[in-house]
């Protein structure tokens, strides 16, 4: 038997026990709980026990310990403010993402985390393909929660329907659910836009035969000042992002910048609508081509902003001189999308 076992010392007072919790506290950080317990309950032999293995212990984990936090405090000083990689850390506030519901295709582990990867299909203007934008599940959750409220799409600031759009819409209200906040968030950090200068997520389902013909995103500008959406500023960027392939057709066209993008689930393209002045670019029109069997399902996620603010904060110029060089950079393994 090891000689701490036998050691039948008197047990101490309470002061004693608080005094001594107070050193360990002092002297072995994060072990003082299991010390103090074993303290009062098994005597000064236990704990003479349970602190060697406890310091034993220590020495082993707290290398791992310190570069872990050596790395969190690395990256988030290095990474935060970089807009390029800020999409990679799993949001604070979203961690306990937990909603899972069969019935919304999501499983019970289900975290919200930003991990898709990038490439650049177009310079100027700016075409961008996010891979796996979507985590698995979310496009069921959305398509879920969507189907019961869809209605025949509107057109444009016009509100009214159109052979020109015959899809079917559904708006989600913001942060419905801890999914669909976790989505909106995935996009506003990418544009490093406030929350609240995203429209809330526009679902649109479209069956054979339904298409929504050349069209821009952007507000004109007579209207920026009446349109609905136009108070929350331009809507300098779109991401569309595919929640069901249609079994034929359904890519998006841009015309001018020839670019056919087939939609591929979870996938999605992003564009920015206006040149880095802010004035709206109509080379980035573009249209839904008519399904020709299935079904296609997609979400529109808008960033606005106010244009003032846009051209102050929003220039490549200004983001090129003021931020660090990106350290991280996203992996490229992804086949290329395939255009027509
Ligand atoms: O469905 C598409 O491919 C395009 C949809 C679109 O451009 C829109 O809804 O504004
Ligand atoms: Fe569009």
């Amino acid at each position: 038997m090891a000689p701490h076992a036998e050691d039948k010392t008197e047990k101490p007072s309470q002061q004693e026990v608080r005094t001594k919790i107070h050193r360990n506290k002092a002297r072995k950080g994060a072990h003082h709980i299991g010390n103090s317990l074993a303290h009062t309950r098994f005597g000064n032999g236990w704990l003479v026990g349970v602190i060697v293995v406890a310091a034993i212990a220590s020495l082993f984990s707290a290398p791992f310990f310190n570069s872990g936090l050596r790395y969190a405090a690395r990256s988030f000083l290095e990474l935060h403010d970089d807009p390029a990689v800020k999409q990679e850390h799993t949001s604070m506030e979203q961690t306990n993402a937990t909603v899972a519901q069969p019935s919304q295709g999501l499983t019970a582990d289900y975290v919200c985390k930003h991990g898709y990867s990038i490439r650049i299909l177009n310079q100027d203007p700016l075409v961008l393909y996010l891979k796996d934008f979507l985590q698995e599940g979310e496009a069921e959750h959305i398509m879920a929660l969507a189907e019961p409220h869809l209605y025949r799409s509107p057109v444009g600031h016009q509100n009214g329907y159109s052979e020109h759009r015959t899809s079917y819409t559904a708006s989600l209200q913001r942060a419905q659910t801890s999914i669909i906040r976790c989505v909106e968030e995935r996009a506003a950090h990418f544009v490093d836009t406030p929350l609240d200068s995203v429209e809330m997520l526009q679902v649109i389902r479209y069956e054979a035969g339904q298409q929504y013909k050349i069209h821009r995103d952007y507000i004109t500008e007579d209207i920026l000042e009446t349109d609905y959406w136009g108070q929350y500023g331009q809507r300098y960027a779109s991401f569309l992002v595919y929640l069901q392939e249609p079994e034929g057709g359904g890519n998006t066209t841009f015309f001018d910048v020839g670019l056919s993008i087939p939609p591929r689930k979870n996938d999605g393209i992003f564009w920015l609508n206006v040149t880095p002045e802010g004035l709206e670019d109509k080379r980035t029109n573009h249209a839904g081509e008519p399904i020709l069997a299935g079904q296609k399902w997609a979400i529109n996620i808008w960033p606005h902003k106010w244009t003032e603010h846009f051209r102050q904060t929003f220039r490549w110029k200004g983001w090129a001189s003021n931020q660090p060089a990106p350290t991280r950079y996203y992996a490229t393994d992804n086949a290329a999308p395939t255009y027509t």
